[in-house]
């Protein structure tokens, strides 16, 4: 049985930038990563622009100008100004290229066609210059660049409508088990509600991975064996659960070791979740979790987490870990190390009732898992504990 400090760096040393490419909607690019430069198509701003509601003006000694024409945003016409000559204009509107600066309204006076200035201003006064943010051709976002809500904006500013960015894994999440009937169905004796898939799938919605397949396999050799073999050829990161601990009717390990999986920890000291199986197919990282439900969860989030951030090529790759105050008094039976569901808030972490790996209830209130290390077997309220902070 491996640690939980060895297991998290077996995930990370085997978890690799996944460095494939693929094409996106800009508008639906927001959290991808680019995968190459992009060039500008065009000069940002297209044109010389005003920054102001004001004057365009030819600069001249005087403080008075003489108003010959208008140019709203949008307009196209070139008005030619003589030193001296003035242009009425507002934001965004192109600057004619005769003018040289632009007076805020605020600070002229207007007398019929005749407007006079407070004071002199430089040349280039409140003027965008052609391509300021960025000139056609140049770099506009580098390779590895994260796009965010602005950087979304800023290419479809540029007039880009597609990009190209790292793919994200293809994930398959693969529940097991005769027990399980769809929420919605019938519930007979002996059968439960299948929940640990649609768990996943939204905690896996929650970071941002999308692309998703569920299958179901029954208590069946045969059956695991060969689902596991397409669904492990067709995705990037399959997550199993249940059917991994050691039952009769166990066949994912037993399935995963006859397909020739390289198996890089079975069974990790750690409470709950010690069948946690980690293992790789050629490309493909596969996760067999324990099918008790928040088991399965809290899994989720300590190590496959882990193992989609490497894969994205993100640098923070861990949910964050904080100190905090205990709430609550926690005795820990056995010397596994424990991660239990609690409550944080602004320094103080309350440990909830109901730790059993098989319930959801509590880990449904939780914004944050307790990790209490092998060598501490009690907390006492006030003792500092260490928090691991769950996705908001
Ligand atoms: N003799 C031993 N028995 C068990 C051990 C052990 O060391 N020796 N370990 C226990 C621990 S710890 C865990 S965790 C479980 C893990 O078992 P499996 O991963 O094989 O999971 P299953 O037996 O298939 O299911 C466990 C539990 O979870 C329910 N389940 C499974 N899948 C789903 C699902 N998709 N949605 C909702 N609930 C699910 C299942 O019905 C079981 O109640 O093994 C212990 N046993
Ligand atoms: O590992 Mo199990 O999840 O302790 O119940």
């Amino acid at each position: 049985m491996i640690s939980v400090e060895d297991a998290i760096l077996a995930v990370k040393n085997h978890s690799k930038p996944l460095l494939k490419e693929t094409i996106k909607p800009v508008v639906k690019a927001g959290g991808y990563i680019l995968f190459k430069d992009i060039n500008s198509p065009i000069n940002m701003p297209p044109f010389r622009q005003s920054a102001m509601d004001g004057y365009a003006l030819n600069l001249h000694d005087s403080l008075s100008y003489n108003l010959i024409d208008e140019i709203k945003a949008g307009d196209g016409h070139q008005p030619i100004l003589e030193p001296g000559d003035a242009v009425r204009i507002f934001t965004g509107a192109p600057v004619p290229d005769s003018a040289n600066a632009i007076m805020m309204q605020e600070k002229v006076r207007v007398n019929g066609k005749e407007i006079t200035i407070e004071q002199h201003i430089p040349i280039n006064h409140n003027i965008r210059p052609l391509g300021e943010q960025v000139k056609k051709g140049a770099i506009a976002l580098k390779k590895d660049t994260k796009l965010t809500p602005a950087a979304v904006g800023y290419l479809t500013s540029l007039g880009i409508t597609t990009v190209s960015v790292y793919k994200k894994p293809l994930i398959a999440i693969i529940t097991t088990g005769n027990e399980l009937v769809e929420a919605g169905q019938n519930l007979t004796h002996g059968k439960i509600y299948e929940s640990n898939s649609t768990m996943l799938q939204n905690a896996l919605y929650h970071l941002k991975f999308y692309d998703i397949s569920i299958h179901k396999i029954e208590d069946d050799y045969e059956k695991t064996k060969a689902k596991l073999e397409s669904v492990i050829q067709d995705n990037d990161l399959v997550i199993v659960t249940g059917g991994i601990s050691v039952g009769d009717y166990d066949f994912v390990g037993k399935a995963l070791l006859e397909l020739k999986t390289e198996v890089i920890f079975y069974k990790v000291k750690q409470k709950p979740g010690k069948p946690l199986f980690f293992g790789k197919k050629d490309d493909t990282l596969i996760f067999a979790l324990p099918g008790n439900p928040a088991a399965a969860l809290t899994c989720f989030y300590v190590y496959v987490n882990i193992a989609l951030q490497k894969m994205m090529n993100r640098e923070i790759i861990e949910l964050p870990r904080v100190k905090a105050i205990s709430k609550s008094n926690f005795e820990k039976k056995g010397d596994r190390p424990q991660f239990l569901k609690a409550i944080y808030n602004t320094d103080e972490v309350e440990i909830l009732e109901g730790q059993n790996s098989s319930m959801l209830q509590t880990f449904a209130l939780s914004n944050a898992l307790v990790f209490v290390p092998e060598t501490i077997v009690k907390i006492e309220k006030k003792d500092t504990v260490e928090v691991i902070l769950l996705p908001a």
